[in-house]
Order: structure tokens, then sequence, then C-alpha cells
């Protein structure tokens, strides 16, 4: 089975993290190697740019991809999103010259603008279906700079923090689409002779995103405060207590949210937990 995974930019650390916490490890190959044999079996890494990945996965050379979903769109890639991931968000806008008179869409109507882009059939179908006028100027980057130097009016561009726009006198005035990036598969992928290992694969990468900032906590508990713990715990279904052998104390386990966990600690102990063991969680597999 083959994975491409990012080989440049801002989703290929993260790619690569998520991937290792799967439990896949790339097996040392050259720095420079695009294909990396991995510990599973029959299992390699292609890496490859972002925006090459959809078209790679449509075309079946790799089973799985992960990419971001504005280039999926872009590519008009015949693919399926198959793990929502939690990295590579981002908002495409429409940016426009502060200076000018325009607020929203409405304002432009009626203009002839030529705008930049790399997300060139992305702004296309968006113009068609906001019925603007524009001329596309297709570009690879630093679109923000292209009004400044007359080679556009406005662009079509991402935006996270919005300070590249400020920077170049640009306010954006509609969101375009939003992104993310997302694990996608081939459409064929269920009917492949690979689909036992990828739905596998797939049920342990929704585990590790399940798992991600869950903590699983153990204390100790004596019989006369046992209630009183047990009504201050969050639990994914309820917590599990065991009796500790010989006496009347119990031992309570339960999950929680990381953010929950110093208002956990704080209750519990005022209601007489002892030794809290609080657990990292690698993967909830529902
Ligand atoms: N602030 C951001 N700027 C650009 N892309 C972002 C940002 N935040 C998230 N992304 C997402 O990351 C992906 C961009 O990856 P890509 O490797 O193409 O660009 P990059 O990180 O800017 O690298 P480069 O432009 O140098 O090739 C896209 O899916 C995009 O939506
Ligand atoms: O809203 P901000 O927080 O300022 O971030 C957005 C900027 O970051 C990215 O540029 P990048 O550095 O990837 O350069 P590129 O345009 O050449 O890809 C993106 O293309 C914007 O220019
Ligand atoms: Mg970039």
């Amino acid at each position: 089975m083959r994975i491409a995974i990012p080989n440049k930019g801002r989703l290929k650390d993260p790619a690569m993290q998520f991937i290792m916490s799967v439990g896949i490890r790339p097996l040392a190959g050259d720095d420079r190697s695009l294909m990396i044999p991995t510990s599973w079996d029959n299992t390699e890494l292609v890496m490859v740019r972002t925006e090459d990945i959809p078209n790679i996965v449509e075309a079946g050379a790799a089973e799985l991809g992960i990419t971001g979903m504005d280039y999926v769109k872009e590519a008009g890639a015949n693919v399926e999103e198959l793990v929502k991931l939690d990295f590579g968000r981002s908002r495409i806008v429409l940016a426009v010259p502060s200076s000018w008179d325009v607020e929203t869409l409405e304002d432009l109507k009626g203009r002839e603008i030529r705008i930049a882009t790399k997300y060139f059939n992305i702004a296309k179908s968006y113009l068609n279906e906001k019925g603007i006028k524009g001329r596309l100027v297709k570009i690879s980057g630093a679109a923000e700079v292209m009004p400044l130097l007359g080679a556009a009016d406005c662009i079509i561009d991402v935006m996270s923090t919005g300070t590249t726009l400020r920077l170049h006198g640009l306010k954006p005035i509609d969101v375009v689409m939003e992104s993310h990036a997302s694990v996608i598969g081939n459409e064929g992928w269920m009917k492949g002779p690979e689909s036992e290992r990828i739905n596998l694969l797939l049920t342990i990468m929704k585990g590790t995103i399940n798992g991600k900032g869950k903590k699983m906590i153990f204390m100790n508990v004596e019989g006369k405060d046992l209630e009183m713990v047990i009504s201050s715990l969050p639990a994914m279904l309820a917590p599990s207590v065991s009796k500790l052998g010989g006496k009347d104390a119990w031992e309570v386990m339960t999950v929680a949210e990381e953010k929950d966990i110093p208002e956990i600690i704080s209750k519990v102990k005022n209601s007489g937990a002892k030794d809290i063991v609080i657990l990292d969680i690698e993967k909830v597999i529902k």
C-alpha cells in the first residue's frame, strides 16, 4: 500500500507526525528519498507536492494521501475524503485594495476586475456562481503583491491571520472556501485488493484522532467517599470502579478531556481521592 504525503510546505511536518502517531514508522532512507519503506509490511510513504496528491490518489498511484481539501477541489479530483484531520486549517478569501469603496461582493458587481490567484479553478467557479465579471491571472504564489505591482486588481488567496493582506494594503471581503487537511482515498479503494488493510488503517487513524486531548485518570478512594468522588467525574460511559483487596477501598478509573483535568483533580481531591495517576491515551477505537 502507498500513502502519499507532502514533501514540502506547511503540511509536511504535521502529516508526518500524524502518520507516526498512527504507528507507521518510516524506515530511515536517504534524506532525499521520495519513496520510504515503513515499519508496516508492504506499506510505503510517497513524498510528493501537496497540490499533486489529489491527482496521484485519483490515478490510483497511491491508495491514500494527506493533502488540503482546497487542493482536492482545485484539482477537481475524483477522490473520497476519508478522515478529516485537525491541521492545515485555512480560509481562501477574495481580497480587494483597502482603499476601494467596496465592502461586500455586491459592491463589485458591474466592475471589470483582474484577480490574481493560484486557485484558478476554484476562483473560476466562484466568480460564475456569484455572477461577478473577473479576468483571472494565474500565479503560483506571493499573490498579495500582485495588486501593488499592477499585475491584478484583487486576489483570491489563503488567509490565516490576515497579516500578509494588511501588509500589502488589501482587505478580505468574502470567504471563497474553508479548508483543512484530510486523508483522501481513491474512489475504488473499497474494491481493491488492499481494502481490508486500508479499512484497518482508517480505523486506527480515526482512533488516533479520537484519542487526542484525552487522558486516563486512576485514583484510590475509601468506601465512605466513593459516591462523592464518582459524582464529580465525567466518563465516556461511566467510571469503572474495582475493589482494592482486603479493605473498604476502591480504584476508580475514567477518561477525561485534557482541558478538564485541573478541575477534576481539584474536585476529586476535595472529595477524598488519593494516589491520582494520569496517563496519556494513544488511541480510542469506537
Ligand atoms: N497560512 C497558510 N498559508 C498557506 N497555506 C495554508 C495556511 N494555513 C493552512 N494552509 C494549507 O496548507 C496547504 C498549503 O500547503 P503548500 O505546501 O502548498 O503551501 P506552503 O506551505 O505555502 O508551501 P509553498 O507555498 O512554499 O509550496 C493548503 O492546503 C492550505 O490550505
Ligand atoms: O494571513 P497570514 O497569516 O498572513 O498568512 C497567509 C499567507 O501565508 C501563505 O504564504 P506563504 O508564506 O506560504 O507563501 P506563498 O504565497 O508563496 O505560498 C499564504 O499564501 C499567505 O500569503
Ligand atoms: Mg505557500
